[in-house]
């Protein structure tokens, strides 16, 4: 089995002030980090997130437990020694105000003892990562900047050393929702590109589900409800908890994280008899909707929606050809897509190892229940 980044191992937490009037703010948490996800935190305020994410780089010290990075356990380790392998991100970023944007992203490396030269070319590096030109923002202070420029600032500073975890703390709810969505758009790259795992809290489920390759949804106490998928949390929450949290929306959350498989389509292909010439339905398919659109399987659910509603005349009867690579091998319409969210809401989800368990073959609609009904509308 893979080492896990960072485990969670029966960890309590009660904070003094909170002694004798029950409960703890984080009760009995046992979880694996894996390495390389992004594995996001999310639940109700007050239901012990940043308590969690701060034990794990001793901000705040388990009452019982252990948490070990990368196999060491960090329980006593020094706390400056472990924050050079824990990127920190947090609300409201922190930076030095009277530090220059270079200094600010600088401050660990300078700790370390780096030489100038070595820490003049990080910076640049991480701050041409972070989408800011280092000649135009090297100089500037925090004060001359966005919200979301600042943010950005903080994500480069957490990533100054490298550090195989990073930590973050709402990064993006002191952003405006346009900023936000590109921010997480953004983020996603980065984390691509360096590989680093990260832990983030929110307690925005929309959040949850966009960024993260895990998310765990938690009630008070950190008492873990589900530990699943994105589309696993949205498409079948395990408890009341978390069907309330996905709540209204969820259809939408669905259509984003449903994608078209082979298995909803309607064959045969549609005309002309014999299928499309891939090289326009290529060309087509680079113009968008329109006539001659198309979609492919693997596409979001709602972009093939939407993808049908802009065919001339749309209506119930509607459909546009479904490629695969450059072959087209059938055609989706409104129905098409209502399969498949069928498809994606009775799938039996993957279990923690990774193995999917068998179906239990109710997708069917024809055993009687009426899965399109549990969606809400
Ligand atoms: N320093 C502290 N002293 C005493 N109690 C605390 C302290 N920090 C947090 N708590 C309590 O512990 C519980 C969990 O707090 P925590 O900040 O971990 O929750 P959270 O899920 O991150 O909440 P939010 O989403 O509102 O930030 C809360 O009941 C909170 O009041």
């Amino acid at each position: 089995m893979v080492q896990p980044a960072i485990a969670f191992e029966h960890v309590r937490k009660e904070y003094p002030a909170a002694h004798g009037r029950g409960g703890a703010a984080v009760d009995d948490l046992s979880l694996d980090v894996r390495p390389g996800e992004v594995l996001v935190l999310v639940g109700p305020s007050g239901c012990g997130k940043s308590t969690t994410l701060r034990m794990a780089n001793r901000l705040v010290e388990p009452t019982s437990g252990r948490i070990l990075l990368e196999g060491d356990d960090v329980t006593h380790a020094d706390p400056v020694a472990l924050r050079r392998r824990i990127g920190y991100v947090i609300q409201d970023v922190g930076l030095f105000p009277h530090r220059t944007v270079a200094q600010n992203v600088a401050t660990v490396p300078r700790l370390l003892g780096w030489d100038r030269r070595r820490t003049a070319a990080r910076v640049d590096e991480l701050l041409a990562l972070v989408g800011l030109d280092p000649a135009k923002y090297a100089r500037r202070y925090p004060h001359e900047l966005s919200g979301g420029e600042r943010q950005r600032i903080g994500v480069a500073r957490a990533l100054a050393t490298d550090p195989p975890v990073l930590l973050m703390d709402e990064p993006f709810g002191a952003v405006d929702p346009v900023g936000r969505r590109r921010l997480q758009t953004e983020f996603a790259r980065i984390q691509r590109e360096v590989g680093t795992t990260v832990m983030l809290v929110t307690h925005d489920i929309d959040e949850a589900v966009r960024m993260g390759d895990r998310v765990a949804v938690l009630s008070a106490g950190a008492h873990v409800e589900q530990l699943a998928s994105p589309l696993d949390v949205v498409a079948r929450p395990a408890t009341d908890a978390v069907a309330d949290l996905v709540g209204r929306g969820r259809l939408a959350r669905l259509l984003a994280l449903g994608t078209l498989a082979q298995a909803d389509l309607d064959a045969p292909p549609v005309d002309p008899p014999g299928g499309v010439d891939p090289a326009r339905l290529t060309k087509d398919a680079t113009r968008g909707a329109g006539r001659g659109a198309s979609v492919a399987v693997g596409d979001e659910l709602g972009d093939v929606l939407a993808t049908i509603l802009a065919t001339p005349d749309a209506g119930a009867e509607s459909r546009v050809p479904v490629r695969d690579g450059d072959r087209v091998v059938g055609s989706a319409s409104v129905a098409t897509v209502l399969r498949a969210l069928r498809r994606v809401t009775d799938e039996a989800p993957a279990d923690e190892t990774g193995t999917d368990r068998v179906p239990d073959g109710s997708a069917d609609a024809a055993t009687g229940g009426d899965p399109v009904g549990t969606l809400p509308t």
